[in-house]
């Protein structure tokens, strides 16, 4: 290997010149000292970069009588090589100045500065003494690993600079060396440099340099982190290197490590550390590691330290006891606790492989359960239901139920591993058999199931990335670990789902995130500890947001504006936005005598599931280019026992929109929610109403709209509409 001859060329570096000028004002005229080298001092300043002012550290290469070529030499080896060698643990280039004999180069400031002032620093901790190893190691790995390596030779705690966030950078290039890999030999002759305690004792002696004199002082860097001294200083005059190599052999290491950190040391740590750093260390220079081993192996010393320090106390305290249940608890002795958090997130088997615990490893330690479907009673015909294996499930075997219309799945099971006094949902998993696409997460589905002897109806299941769906059946506090719980299935929508055949993984118990819920809402049920009541509150009325009401023209337009934000409010009676085809009769139709009332005549449905809602607003009753709601104003008449169900809700208008809104006429249980604000209010003139529709007034003479309400199950018989109201939001 041959040294390259700087054949210094400026002009490909034009674009990183700084005029004297603009460093003396960089600098403040040289105000700030931060450091000194052999060729002059180090000062802070900032610069104006693309994210905002930058902090600067200034290098002076000094023109005085030590000046001679070495200086010159070496302001041009730095300038080249951080030019061409750009690398995050290499200390980065902003600019350089070589103006009328002035010599300055311009780096990125590392704030932390040199590694030497923090070696004996407790609050430098082993984990980040690694990582600021391994950050040095994959430096030396970048310069010694290209087409022309690059040879260090100063490696040594003052030139390893520390930002902010601890990460390490390589620094002071001057008497670096470039070779080119096409030489057979992997080595030069020159005379001899280094640092006093970091210096290869081997090149010192023969003045063959390799790579692995490097290597040999990222060794002793790697001591002094351990050690918490520098290797050199005028008190500790003793060659640390050969100091550790000593103990290491003698197997009292112990006595060195740097008392302010060595409690935190995990001993499996320790021991791949001191290792590496030994072979570091070696004399002979082929025994030596290459930067990308040392790499190799104090990442594993870190994942050690991790191991302990980070994924132990991730574990549920039960641990040992939950793997010990588990169907082949072997499997798990030789995992690290990384790979067992991994393990409990995704869900560990237990109970002969019929129930799946899985623990959040990342939050609080959460717990949900799986109880496989294998464990339920099938009331029908045994030809209704298989149990097989297929690919994707957590358990075994899944049950294949063939008449979604009619289940008849008892499920009597008992949870056992429940947090305490955390809201759970109870969930149904499973998944069409022939694989289906929707265009929502949300499915309408219906399942009909009874629950503490009420019969009750989930409406939709949502489905995850894997196809498996989830029903929630209830939602409930465990106030210890086992719980019973029971519920009887008993149908799917066909109509919905299809005929379609499904499989039943199981059922999910998962704690309910973000819930604001007051435990008030609670009750007693037997069978489980406590479940949300059914029915949502009609909670407080909507507030009166308007003054008065102006009649329009023809006496039927209704005008207000908003209290709150000084925009018209616009309501339309139902005669003038019903749609009513002349061969169907859909609405009875019926005069207010309340005279207080602000609609003159309203519409009672009929037997029927759909009804149409189309108009023309016109933009003159609305403020311009203002979101919107559409509210339906309405009551439920005595007769009415239906619309218990969600109401589908399509904008005629806008075809291309494939996800169905939903509303409900009656106050849904918070499991059927799903986040859906169209739910009814209560308003202070005693009437309803729901948000129908949103839109944006624009600029146009009018807004049309065409909405389609179609009711899943039963008619909307005893539905009566009043109007419709527009708010600005
Ligand atoms: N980019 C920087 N950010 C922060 N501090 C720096 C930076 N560069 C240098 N320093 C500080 O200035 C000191 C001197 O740096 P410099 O590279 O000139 O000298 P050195 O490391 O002593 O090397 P030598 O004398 O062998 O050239 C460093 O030890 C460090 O504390």
């Amino acid at each position: 290997m041959h040294i390259f001859l700087f054949v210094f060329q400026e002009t490909h570096k034009d674009s990183l010149r700084i005029s004297f000028e603009d460093i003396r004002l960089a600098t403040q005229n040289f105000n700030t000292k931060i450091g000194r080298g052999r060729h002059g001092n180090v000062y802070q300043g900032e610069v104006l970069g693309v994210n905002g002012p930058t902090p600067i550290a200034v290098k002076q290469y000094e023109e005085n009588d030590d000046y001679d070529e070495d200086g010159e030499r070496e302001f041009l080896t730095e300038l080249e090589i951080l030019f061409e060698y750009k690398h995050e643990n290499i200390i980065g280039l902003i600019g350089y100045c070589n103006e009328d004999n002035k010599k300055f180069l311009v780096f990125e400031q590392a704030p932390y500065g040199g590694l030497n002032f923090h070696v004996d620093n407790d609050s430098l901790t082993w984990t980040e003494r690694l990582k600021i190893g391994i950050d040095v190691a994959i430096g030396l790995d970048f310069l010694h690993g290209g087409d022309s390596p690059v040879i260090h030779r100063g490696i040594n705690s003052n030139n390893i600079l520390l930002n902010d966030d601890w990460k390490a950078k390589i620094t002071d290039f001057g008497v670096s060396l470039i070779a080119s890999i096409n030489d057979e030999i992997d080595f030069v002759v020159d005379h001899a440099y280094g640092t006093p305690g970091y210096f290869d004792p081997k090149y010192r002696n023969d003045g063959f340099l390799t790579r692995e004199s490097d290597i040999y002082s990222l060794g002793v860097v790697l001591c002094e982190m351990m050690c918490g001294r520098t290797a050199y200083s005028h008190i500790n005059k003793d060659n640390l290197a050969d100091l550790v190599k000593r103990h290491y052999e003698e197997g009292k290491v112990d006595e060195l490590v740097f008392k302010g950190i060595k409690d935190q040391i995990v001993p499996k740590s320790m021991v791949a550390f001191l290792k590496i750093a030994y072979e570091c260390l070696y004399d002979e220079r082929e025994k030596r590691p290459k930067a990308s081993e040392v790499v190799l192996q104090l990442k594993k010393a870190l994942e050690f330290q991790e191991d302990i320090e980070i994924w132990e106390a991730k574990l549920p305290k039960d641990y040992k006891e939950i793997i010990h249940m588990s169907k082949n608890p072997k499997i798990y002795s030789n995992l690290s606790n990384k790979d067992l958090c991994e393990k409990f997130s995704k869900g560990i088997l237990l109970q002969n492989g019929k129930t799946c615990l899985s623990v959040k490893v990342n939050g609080n330690g959460e717990r949900s359960e799986t109880v496989s479907a294998t464990l339920f009673s099938y009331e029908n015909n045994k030809l209704h239901n298989k149990r097989i294996s297929i690919s994707n499930s957590r358990f075994q075997r899944v049950v294949k139920m063939m008449d979604i219309s009619d289940l008849k799945i008892q499920i009597k099971i008992k949870t056992q591993f429940l947090s305490p006094n955390v809201i759970y949902g109870a969930h149904l998993v499973f998944k069409f058999c022939d694989p289906r696409k929707f265009s929502s997460n949300l499915k309408y589905v219906n399942l009909k199931y009874k629950l503490g002897g009420e019969i009750l109806h989930a409406y939709f299941a949502t489905c995850g990335d894997d196809m498996w769906m989830m029903i929630e059946l209830c939602r409930f506090i465990p106030h210890k670990k086992d719980i019973d719980f029971e519920v009887l299935l008993e149908s799917l929508s066909r109509y919905y789902c299809g005929t379609g055949e499904i499989y039943v993984e199981g059922i999910h118990f998962q704690p309910i995130n973000n819930t604001t819920l007051e435990p008030e809402l609670y009750e007693k049920l037997e069978g489980v500890q406590e479940v949300l009541k059914s029915n949502l509150d009609y909670g407080q009325q909507v507030p009166v947001d308007y003054d008065e009401i102006n009649r329009l023209d023809d006496d039927e337009k209704l005008l207000s504006v908003s209290k709150a934000n000084e925009k018209n409010c616009h309501m339309l009676p139902a005669k003038m936005v019903l749609y009513e085809s002349s061969d169907v009769k859909c609405f009875n139709w019926k005069s207010l005598a309340e005279p207080e009332s602000r609609f003159l005549e309203v519409a009672e449905l009929i037997s029927h599931q759909v009804f149409q809602i189309r108009c023309k607003i016109e933009i003159q009753n609305l403020s311009p280019d203002t979101d919107y709601t559409c509210h339906l104003v309405f009551k439920l008449s005595q007769k009415c026992h239906g619309l218990h169900c969600p109401v589908r809700v399509r904008d005629v208008l806008n075809r291309k929109k494939k996800e169905f809104m939903f509303l409900y006429f009656r106050s849904p249980r918070l499991i059927n929610l799903h986040g859906n604000e169209k739910v009814p209010k209560r308003r202070e003139d005693g009437l309803m109403e729901v948000i129908m529709w949103e839109f944006n007034s624009g600029n146009n003479d009018h807004v049309p709209m065409s909405l389609k309400l179609r009711c899943y199950e039963g008619t909307m018989s005893g539905l009566i509409v009043y109007g419709v109201e527009f708010r600005p939001i």
